[in-house]
Protein backbone atom coordinates (compact mmCIF):
# COMPACT_ATOMS: atom_id res chain seq x y z
CA UNK A 1 0.00 0.00 0.00
CA UNK A 2 1.25 3.38 -1.09
CA UNK A 3 0.61 5.76 1.93
CA UNK A 4 1.95 9.80 1.78
CA UNK A 5 3.63 11.39 5.16
CA UNK A 6 3.43 15.06 5.70
CA UNK A 7 5.36 16.05 8.65
CA UNK A 8 8.44 14.62 10.72
CA UNK A 9 8.66 16.43 14.00
CA UNK A 10 8.89 14.25 17.20
CA UNK A 11 5.29 12.35 16.21
CA UNK A 12 5.39 11.82 12.55
CA UNK A 13 9.15 10.75 12.14
CA UNK A 14 8.20 8.02 14.37
CA UNK A 15 5.04 7.08 13.24
CA UNK A 16 6.60 7.35 9.43
CA UNK A 17 9.23 4.87 10.51
CA UNK A 18 6.92 2.01 12.37
CA UNK A 19 4.73 2.30 8.58
CA UNK A 20 7.92 1.59 6.56
CA UNK A 21 8.86 -0.94 9.05
CA UNK A 22 5.63 -2.73 8.47
CA UNK A 23 6.00 -2.72 5.13
CA UNK A 24 4.04 -0.25 3.67
CA UNK A 25 4.98 1.86 1.25
CA UNK A 26 6.14 5.91 1.89
CA UNK A 27 6.58 8.50 0.59
CA UNK A 28 7.51 11.31 3.02
CA UNK A 29 7.19 15.28 3.04
CA UNK A 30 8.64 17.55 5.87
CA UNK A 31 8.28 21.63 5.78
CA UNK A 32 11.86 21.53 6.81
CA UNK A 33 13.18 18.77 3.62
CA UNK A 34 16.23 18.03 5.25
CA UNK A 35 14.66 15.72 7.73
CA UNK A 36 13.22 13.50 5.15
CA UNK A 37 16.98 12.05 4.63
CA UNK A 38 16.87 9.47 7.65
CA UNK A 39 13.63 8.52 6.11
CA UNK A 40 14.98 8.21 2.95
CA UNK A 41 18.32 6.29 3.74
CA UNK A 42 15.64 3.55 5.24
CA UNK A 43 13.73 3.05 2.36
CA UNK A 44 10.94 5.63 1.86
CA UNK A 45 10.74 7.96 -1.27
CA UNK A 46 10.70 11.60 -0.42
CA UNK A 47 8.13 14.36 -2.26
CA UNK A 48 9.16 17.96 -3.02
CA UNK A 49 5.70 18.97 -1.70
CA UNK A 50 2.82 17.92 0.01
CA UNK A 51 0.68 17.56 -3.63
CA UNK A 52 3.93 15.42 -4.94
CA UNK A 53 3.05 13.05 -1.87
CA UNK A 54 -0.73 13.31 -3.05
CA UNK A 55 -0.48 12.11 -6.16
CA UNK A 56 1.78 8.92 -5.25
CA UNK A 57 -0.31 8.11 -2.72
CA UNK A 58 -3.83 6.03 -1.80
CA UNK A 59 -4.07 8.20 1.10
CA UNK A 60 -1.90 10.82 2.58
CA UNK A 61 -1.17 10.90 6.42
CA UNK A 62 -0.38 14.56 8.60
CA UNK A 63 1.34 14.87 11.62
CA UNK A 64 2.25 18.86 11.76
CA UNK A 65 2.33 21.74 14.67
CA UNK A 66 -1.02 23.28 14.37
CA UNK A 67 -3.98 24.90 12.78
CA UNK A 68 -1.84 26.97 10.69
CA UNK A 69 0.44 24.38 9.27
CA UNK A 70 -2.26 22.13 9.08
CA UNK A 71 -4.22 24.54 6.44
CA UNK A 72 -1.04 25.77 4.61
CA UNK A 73 0.22 21.73 3.66
CA UNK A 74 -3.79 22.06 1.94
CA UNK A 75 -4.29 25.40 0.63
CA UNK A 76 -1.37 26.69 -0.02
CA UNK A 77 1.07 26.52 -3.22
CA UNK A 78 2.38 22.53 -3.86
CA UNK A 79 -0.36 21.55 -1.28
CA UNK A 80 -2.60 18.97 -0.81
CA UNK A 81 -5.62 20.19 -2.68
CA UNK A 82 -3.75 20.19 -5.77
CA UNK A 83 -3.71 16.35 -6.45
CA UNK A 84 -6.18 15.34 -4.05
CA UNK A 85 -9.10 13.58 -6.14
CA UNK A 86 -11.29 10.97 -6.37
CA UNK A 87 -9.94 7.43 -4.75
CA UNK A 88 -7.45 9.42 -2.80
CA UNK A 89 -7.89 9.86 0.87
CA UNK A 90 -6.24 12.57 3.56
CA UNK A 91 -5.77 12.03 6.97
CA UNK A 92 -5.23 14.68 9.14
CA UNK A 93 -3.45 13.32 13.01
CA UNK A 94 -2.17 16.73 13.99
CA UNK A 95 -4.10 17.89 17.13
CA UNK A 96 -6.17 21.19 15.61
CA UNK A 97 -9.20 22.52 16.61
CA UNK A 98 -12.87 21.40 15.27
CA UNK A 99 -13.01 24.65 12.84
CA UNK A 100 -10.07 23.80 11.19
CA UNK A 101 -10.90 20.27 10.43
CA UNK A 102 -13.95 21.36 9.05
CA UNK A 103 -12.65 23.77 6.55
CA UNK A 104 -9.65 21.10 5.36
CA UNK A 105 -12.69 18.55 5.08
CA UNK A 106 -15.06 20.88 3.04
CA UNK A 107 -11.83 21.81 0.40
CA UNK A 108 -10.89 17.93 0.19
CA UNK A 109 -14.76 16.60 -0.19
CA UNK A 110 -15.28 19.60 -3.04
CA UNK A 111 -12.30 17.51 -4.66
CA UNK A 112 -13.81 14.23 -4.85
CA UNK A 113 -11.38 13.32 -1.99
CA UNK A 114 -11.93 11.38 1.57
CA UNK A 115 -10.68 13.22 4.73
CA UNK A 116 -10.56 11.85 7.82
CA UNK A 117 -9.51 13.58 11.02
CA UNK A 118 -7.36 11.51 13.39
CA UNK A 119 -5.96 13.11 16.30
CA UNK A 120 -3.99 10.99 18.94
CA UNK A 121 -3.24 10.15 22.69
CA UNK A 122 0.01 9.59 23.31
CA UNK A 123 3.97 11.04 23.36
CA UNK A 124 6.71 10.10 21.79
CA UNK A 125 7.55 6.99 23.26
CA UNK A 126 4.07 5.27 22.74
CA UNK A 127 4.64 6.77 18.75
CA UNK A 128 7.70 5.04 18.38
CA UNK A 129 5.69 2.03 20.09
CA UNK A 130 2.87 2.22 17.78
CA UNK A 131 0.72 2.48 20.80
CA UNK A 132 -1.02 5.56 20.32
CA UNK A 133 -4.68 5.97 20.67
CA UNK A 134 -5.96 7.25 17.86
CA UNK A 135 -9.45 9.75 17.95
CA UNK A 136 -10.96 9.43 14.14
CA UNK A 137 -13.64 11.32 13.06
CA UNK A 138 -14.86 11.62 9.32
CA UNK A 139 -15.37 9.23 6.36
CA UNK A 140 -15.62 5.59 7.48
CA UNK A 141 -14.74 4.34 4.65
CA UNK A 142 -11.56 5.67 4.56
CA UNK A 143 -11.38 5.04 8.91
CA UNK A 144 -12.15 1.25 7.33
CA UNK A 145 -9.20 1.83 4.59
CA UNK A 146 -6.79 2.90 7.53
CA UNK A 147 -7.17 0.19 9.73
CA UNK A 148 -3.99 -1.50 8.57
CA UNK A 149 -2.00 1.56 8.91
CA UNK A 150 -3.94 2.68 12.29
CA UNK A 151 -3.17 -0.75 14.19
CA UNK A 152 0.56 -0.21 13.09
CA UNK A 153 0.35 3.15 14.44
CA UNK A 154 -1.64 2.61 17.80
CA UNK A 155 -2.74 0.16 20.10
CA UNK A 156 -6.50 1.41 20.05
CA UNK A 157 -9.03 3.34 17.03
CA UNK A 158 -11.79 5.13 17.88
CA UNK A 159 -14.43 6.30 15.10
CA UNK A 160 -16.27 8.85 16.64
CA UNK A 161 -18.35 9.96 13.90
CA UNK A 162 -18.70 13.46 12.02
CA UNK A 163 -15.97 15.43 11.40
CA UNK A 164 -15.24 17.92 14.52
CA UNK A 165 -15.54 15.06 17.23
CA UNK A 166 -12.19 13.96 17.26
CA UNK A 167 -10.67 16.91 17.38
CA UNK A 168 -12.74 18.34 20.55
CA UNK A 169 -12.83 14.53 21.87
CA UNK A 170 -8.90 15.58 21.64
CA UNK A 171 -8.69 18.85 23.14
CA UNK A 172 -10.80 17.53 26.07
CA UNK A 173 -8.25 15.27 26.34
CA UNK A 174 -5.64 17.07 26.50
CA UNK A 175 -7.24 20.08 28.72
CA UNK A 176 -7.44 17.67 31.44
CA UNK A 177 -3.37 16.70 30.89
CA UNK A 178 -2.58 20.19 30.83
CA UNK A 179 -4.48 21.06 34.17
CA UNK A 180 -2.63 17.96 35.65
CA UNK A 181 0.68 18.63 35.03
CA UNK A 182 -0.33 21.95 36.71
CA UNK A 183 -1.26 20.49 39.48
CA UNK A 184 1.58 17.74 39.66
CA UNK A 185 4.07 20.92 39.71
CA UNK A 186 2.15 22.88 42.47
CA UNK A 187 2.47 19.58 44.33
CA UNK A 188 5.79 18.97 44.12
CA UNK A 189 6.61 22.64 44.57
CA UNK A 190 4.67 22.66 48.12
CA UNK A 191 6.08 19.20 49.07
CA UNK A 192 9.84 20.56 48.80
CA UNK A 193 9.08 24.01 50.44
CA UNK A 194 7.41 22.28 53.15
CA UNK A 195 10.52 20.18 54.01
CA UNK A 196 8.92 16.69 52.77
CA UNK A 197 10.95 14.82 50.39
CA UNK A 198 9.28 15.13 46.56
CA UNK A 199 10.23 11.34 45.83
CA UNK A 200 8.57 10.35 48.47
CA UNK A 201 5.62 12.64 47.59
CA UNK A 202 5.74 10.71 44.15
CA UNK A 203 5.54 7.24 45.45
CA UNK A 204 2.90 8.19 47.83
CA UNK A 205 0.89 9.35 44.88
CA UNK A 206 1.88 6.48 42.98
CA UNK A 207 0.14 3.29 45.31
CA UNK A 208 -3.25 5.64 45.81
CA UNK A 209 -6.65 6.73 43.68
CA UNK A 210 -4.93 9.59 41.28
CA UNK A 211 -1.95 7.30 40.54
CA UNK A 212 -1.16 7.59 36.56
CA UNK A 213 1.21 6.97 34.18
CA UNK A 214 2.13 10.60 33.36
CA UNK A 215 2.71 11.57 37.19
CA UNK A 216 5.15 8.22 37.04
CA UNK A 217 7.02 9.43 33.90
CA UNK A 218 7.56 12.78 34.40
CA UNK A 219 7.75 13.31 38.09
CA UNK A 220 11.13 12.33 38.95
CA UNK A 221 12.61 14.37 36.03
CA UNK A 222 10.78 17.42 37.20
CA UNK A 223 12.25 16.78 40.62
CA UNK A 224 16.01 17.14 38.46
CA UNK A 225 14.58 20.07 36.08
CA UNK A 226 15.42 18.13 33.44
CA UNK A 227 12.71 18.61 30.71
CA UNK A 228 13.95 16.96 26.96
CA UNK A 229 10.92 17.43 24.77
CA UNK A 230 8.62 14.73 24.56
CA UNK A 231 5.27 16.86 24.06
CA UNK A 232 7.03 20.42 23.67
CA UNK A 233 5.38 23.12 25.61
CA UNK A 234 4.41 24.76 23.25
CA UNK A 235 1.78 22.49 21.71
CA UNK A 236 0.33 21.68 25.16
CA UNK A 237 -0.27 25.47 25.36
CA UNK A 238 -1.50 25.72 22.10
CA UNK A 239 -4.23 22.50 23.16
CA UNK A 240 -5.35 24.47 26.22
CA UNK A 241 -6.02 28.04 24.33
CA UNK A 242 -8.56 25.71 21.43
CA UNK A 243 -9.91 23.55 24.32
CA UNK A 244 -10.50 27.28 26.19
CA UNK A 245 -11.79 28.88 22.92
CA UNK A 246 -14.12 25.29 22.36
CA UNK A 247 -15.09 26.05 26.60
CA UNK A 248 -16.60 29.58 24.95
CA UNK A 249 -18.66 28.37 22.44
CA UNK A 250 -20.03 26.10 24.61
CA UNK A 251 -20.62 28.27 27.54
CA UNK A 252 -18.46 25.97 29.51
CA UNK A 253 -16.58 27.55 32.60
CA UNK A 254 -13.06 26.26 33.08
CA UNK A 255 -11.40 27.78 35.64
CA UNK A 256 -8.72 25.34 36.42
CA UNK A 257 -7.97 25.21 32.76
CA UNK A 258 -7.40 29.06 32.02
CA UNK A 259 -5.05 28.95 35.29
CA UNK A 260 -3.25 26.10 34.01
CA UNK A 261 -2.96 27.80 30.48
CA UNK A 262 -1.88 31.21 32.06
CA UNK A 263 1.11 28.97 33.50
CA UNK A 264 1.91 27.31 29.89
CA UNK A 265 1.62 30.70 28.97
CA UNK A 266 4.37 32.47 30.98
CA UNK A 267 6.45 29.19 30.46
CA UNK A 268 6.48 30.10 26.46
CA UNK A 269 7.17 33.79 26.93
CA UNK A 270 10.47 32.73 29.77
CA UNK A 271 11.27 30.76 26.30
CA UNK A 272 10.29 27.17 27.28
CA UNK A 273 8.32 26.58 24.44
CA UNK A 274 10.34 23.71 23.09
CA UNK A 275 11.03 21.85 26.24
CA UNK A 276 8.85 19.31 27.51
CA UNK A 277 5.20 20.58 28.86
CA UNK A 278 6.77 19.53 32.38
CA UNK A 279 8.53 22.52 32.26
CA UNK A 280 6.04 24.54 32.95
CA UNK A 281 7.06 23.05 36.50
CA UNK A 282 9.61 26.22 36.65
CA UNK A 283 7.06 28.64 36.28
CA UNK A 284 5.54 27.12 39.85
CA UNK A 285 8.44 26.85 41.05
CA UNK A 286 9.88 30.37 40.68
CA UNK A 287 6.89 32.34 41.74
CA UNK A 288 6.05 31.57 45.60
CA UNK A 289 2.61 31.32 47.23
CA UNK A 290 3.16 35.30 48.17
CA UNK A 291 3.52 35.58 44.49
CA UNK A 292 7.38 36.88 45.10
CA UNK A 293 10.08 35.35 42.96
CA UNK A 294 12.00 33.33 45.38
N1 LIG B 1 4.72 15.31 20.87
C1 LIG B 1 3.64 14.73 21.43
O1 LIG B 1 3.73 14.09 22.50
C2 LIG B 1 2.30 14.79 20.79
C3 LIG B 1 1.98 15.71 19.83
N2 LIG B 1 0.73 15.73 19.30
C4 LIG B 1 0.36 16.70 18.27
O2 LIG B 1 0.95 16.24 17.06
C5 LIG B 1 1.36 17.33 16.26
C6 LIG B 1 2.87 17.22 15.99
O3 LIG B 1 3.53 17.22 17.23
P1 LIG B 1 5.12 17.02 17.34
O4 LIG B 1 5.57 16.01 16.38
O5 LIG B 1 5.39 16.86 18.78
O6 LIG B 1 5.60 18.47 16.89
P2 LIG B 1 7.02 18.96 16.34
O7 LIG B 1 7.10 20.40 16.76
O8 LIG B 1 8.10 18.04 16.71
O9 LIG B 1 6.83 18.88 14.75
C7 LIG B 1 5.99 19.78 14.09
C8 LIG B 1 5.93 19.46 12.62
O10 LIG B 1 5.09 20.43 11.96
C9 LIG B 1 5.85 21.05 10.92
N3 LIG B 1 5.41 22.43 10.74
C10 LIG B 1 5.37 23.41 11.67
N4 LIG B 1 4.87 24.55 11.13
C11 LIG B 1 4.62 24.27 9.83
C12 LIG B 1 4.09 25.04 8.75
N5 LIG B 1 3.71 26.32 8.90
N6 LIG B 1 3.96 24.43 7.54
C13 LIG B 1 4.32 23.14 7.38
N7 LIG B 1 4.83 22.36 8.36
C14 LIG B 1 4.97 22.92 9.58
C15 LIG B 1 7.29 20.95 11.35
O11 LIG B 1 8.15 21.12 10.23
P3 LIG B 1 9.68 21.61 10.42
O12 LIG B 1 10.46 20.38 10.74
O13 LIG B 1 10.03 22.23 9.12
O14 LIG B 1 9.67 22.61 11.55
C16 LIG B 1 7.29 19.52 11.91
O15 LIG B 1 7.31 18.57 10.87
C17 LIG B 1 0.95 18.57 17.03
O16 LIG B 1 -0.32 18.99 16.59
C18 LIG B 1 0.88 18.11 18.47
O17 LIG B 1 0.01 18.88 19.25
C19 LIG B 1 -0.22 14.80 19.64
C20 LIG B 1 0.06 13.84 20.56
C21 LIG B 1 1.32 13.78 21.24
O1 LIG C 1 -0.96 15.73 22.67
C1 LIG C 1 -0.12 15.15 23.37
C2 LIG C 1 -0.52 14.09 24.25
C3 LIG C 1 0.61 13.51 25.04
C4 LIG C 1 0.12 12.29 25.78
O2 LIG C 1 -1.01 11.84 25.57
O3 LIG C 1 0.93 11.77 26.57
Amino acid sequence: MDVGFLGLGIMGKAMALNLLRSGFRVTVWNRTLSKCQGLVELGASMGETPAAVVSKSKYTIAMLADPIAALSVVFEKGGVLEQICEGKGYIDMSTVDADTSLKINEAITNKGGKFLEAPVSGSKKPAEDGQLIILAAGEKELYDAAIPAFDVLGKKSFFLGSVGNGANMKLVVNMVMGSMMNALSEGLSLAGSSGLSQQTFLDILDLGAIANPMFKLKGPAMIQSSYPPAFPLKHQQKDMRLALALGDENAVSMPVAAAANEAFKKARSLGLGDLDFSAVHEIVKVIGSSGEAK
